[in-house]
């Protein structure tokens, strides 16, 4: 286990250097933590080193009270990135991983190569959904909205198929610091990324599971428009976290993208 100390709160990383030329820098979603990534991770490591991380809030990163909305959050990867001496980089972002990634790619553009954005867009949801949430998550905690969030991340075929599965995503999720989670919803909230977006000049692969309850097909395809140099796919019959439920399609999109051929 590895953890970095970025400006007084600790961020728990974990950084695989191989020594090859490319590096996947990989950004979790909403309730996780890195862990989401593990399938991924293991299919891309032959290509490039992996650098996985607990955003603030999650997994074992400290809270961080005072987070002011994604430029938070996105500083702690950059720092990552600077600390690690990674000159550049493909980012892979889930939903606010994918967010925050549109912020580096607008800080740091020379040292991104590729961006990868599963399952997120320029703007999710709106100031009423949040605000709904972070109540019910104040008042009563994780696992009075747990259920429902499983209804979102996973089709109903990969719920029914995998239900152990399922309940241990759902173990991830509950235990996520109420605070975390909070600080996280409020970013998203309070995040429009619609200008960024148009601007930026990265190469970038969209993807979006067919079933994604959370960020659909027709959101995604829309933050894809904005995009000018951007390909899009659609991975049939996943839901929002593609990585867990087909992590095979998603390696196999990026393999693509990054012109290798896939196995
Ligand atoms: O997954 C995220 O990072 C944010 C989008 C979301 O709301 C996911 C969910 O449905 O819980």
């Amino acid at each position: 286990m590895q953890f970095i100390d970025i400006n007084g709160h600790i961020i728990h990383y974990q950084w695989q250097n191989t020594g090859k030329e490319h590096t996947f820098v990989f950004i979790n979603s909403l309730g996780t933590d890195y862990r989401i990534w593990t399938a991924v991770a293991e299919a891309l490591q032959e290509y490039g080193n992996i650098l996985l991380f607990d955003k603030r809030g999650h997994g074992l990163s400290d809270v961080v009270p005072d987070t002011n909305g994604l430029a938070d959050f996105a500083n702690d990867v950059q720092t990552l990135i600077e600390e690690l001496k990674i000159k550049k980089c493909i980012i892979v972002g889930l939903s606010v991983g994918g967010m925050i990634a549109q912020v580096l790619a607008s800080r740091i553009p020379e040292k991104i190569e590729k961006l990868v954005l599963c399952d997120t867009r320029h703007k999710i949801g709106n100031a009423p959904i949040w605000n709904d949430r972070i109540k019910a998550v104040e008042k009563e905690g994780l696992s009075r909205i747990s259920d429902g969030v499983m209804q979102r991340w996973f089709s109903e075929s990969f719920r029914k198929e995998n239900k152990i599965q399922v309940t241990g995503y759902k173990n991830m999720l509950e235990r996520t610091t109420t605070l975390g989670y909070i600080k996280t919803c409020e970013a998203i909230r309070d995040a429009d990324l619609t200008e960024l977006a148009s601007q930026i000049k990265i190469p970038t692969l969209c993807i979006v599971g067919s079933e994604d309850k959370s960020t659909t097909v027709n959101e995604v395809r829309n933050l894809s428009e904005l995009i000018k140099d951007s390909r899009f796919e659609i991975i049939q019959g996943s839901g929002h976290i593609p990585c867990v439920d087909n992590p095979q399609a998603l390696v196999k999109l990026i393999y693509s993208f990054i012109d290798r051929p896939s196995k």
